[in-house]
């Protein structure tokens, strides 16, 4: 059974104006979350990401579905039982909602003072949590004297601090700039890592999906339009909204302009040709150009690397006598479209 189970999830808000519409922000979501895993949650602005979560935390009562996290259903918990669960779930921000008045020992005991940690007990834990984010020297700053990573540092020390099974992170390296969401995007690898806490990560960072998710779901308007490893949804996009957003870190496919522009300086036959860690090698498919005295030059594209696997789409001019012969060769190994 999965930790976090959601079944034919839905929840709609009223209108906005009188005499208008229902909102479906999530309307019909199946997911599961694995124990151990680090699922990415990507959509654009209003696909209902942060609906799902406060759904998954018990912040907010589903419309219709169920939604189950570690074996209980929480449509059936009385709130008392629905406070434990969130206990259970950390949670980070894009704003950090930290406690500007209270300084960084302050904001990790809160949690723990909530949860009803002894304090005698708290001195080790917060200490504990300090260096687990690096902030040993940081206990006694408050917020406004920290940068924005060290501010989302805090806020993961809090997220953690009574020990939760899950963390959900909405958005949480969209307000920093991209040598410090790397920093704390090592630091939730860490987490998940080290600790064995699941992560959902919330955000439209494709940057950060790609370092970070084991597992991929893209949400528009409130349901899922994909779903699949990090791996297959990079290497393959299938939906149109996962492609927009697979685009804005893997550019290895030519747009409309740049296959103008190649067209006017490579006047060969111009193939794209992908290829994926696992099947045919670039050794293979370039042997099948060469025994054939085919000319080739590659002209547009790039390999990436995704969960250790790589992965690319290379655009290639091919010129000769046996093109023809070499394409269709080609073609029985891997996928191959022409450029026009
Ligand atoms: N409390 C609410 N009352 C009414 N409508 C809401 C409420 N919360 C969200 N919505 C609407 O539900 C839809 C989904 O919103 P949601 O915030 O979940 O999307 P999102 O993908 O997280 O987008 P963003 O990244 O902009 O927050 C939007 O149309 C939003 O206006």
């Amino acid at each position: 059974m999965a930790l976090i189970e959601l079944r034919d999830v839905a929840k709609t808000y009223p209108p906005r104006r009188r005499g208008g519409d229902p909102v479906r922000a999530v309307d019909g979501v199946t997911l599961d979350v694995n124990e151990g895993e680090i699922l990415g949650v990507v959509g654009y602005s209003g696909a209902g990401k942060s609906t799902l979560a406060r759904l998954i935390n018990a912040l907010e009562p589903v419309t219709r579905g169920t939604v189950t996290v570690a074996g209980q259903e929480l449509t059936r918990m009385s709130e008392g039982e629905l406070q434990k669960v969130r206990r259970g779930i950390g949670m980070i921000f894009q704003q950090f909602n930290l406690f500007h008045s209270r300084t960084v020992w302050g904001n990790i005991a809160y949690p723990l003072k909530v949860a009803g940690v002894p304090t005698s007990q708290h001195q080790a834990r917060i200490s504990e949590l300090l260096h687990f984010v690096g902030l040993a020297d940081k206990a006694h700053s408050y917020p406004e004297q920290l940068s924005g990573g060290q501010k989302q540092r805090v806020g993961i020390a809090r997220a953690l601090a009574a020990s939760p099974k899950i963390l959900l992170a909405d958005e949480a390296t969209s307000a920093l700039d991209p040598e410090t969401t790397q920093d704390v995007v090592d630091l939730l690898r860490r987490v998940n890592r080290e600790l064995g806490v699941t992560i959902v990560v919330i955000t439209h960072e494709m940057e950060v999906v790609k370092n970070l998710a084991h597992r991929v779901v893209v949400m528009e308007n409130g349901t899922v339009v994909e779903s699949g490893s990090t791996f297959d949804v990079f290497a393959d996009p299938s939906h149109q909204v996962t492609q927009r957003f697979v685009r804005t870190v893997v550019d290895d496919v030519p747009s409309q302009a740049v296959v103008e522009e190649l067209r006017r300086r490579h006047p060969g036959r111009l193939v794209t040709v992908a290829f994926r860690e696992g099947s045919v090698s670039q050794t293979e498919v370039f042997g099948e150009l060469i025994s054939r005295g085919v000319g080739f030059q590659l002209v547009y594209g790039g390999i990436e690397e995704v969960q250790g696997r790589t992965f690319g789409n290379l655009t290639i001019e091919l010129t000769g006598d046996r093109v023809d012969e070499a394409v269709r060769a080609l073609s029985e190994l891997v996928a191959v479209r022409e450029v026009s």
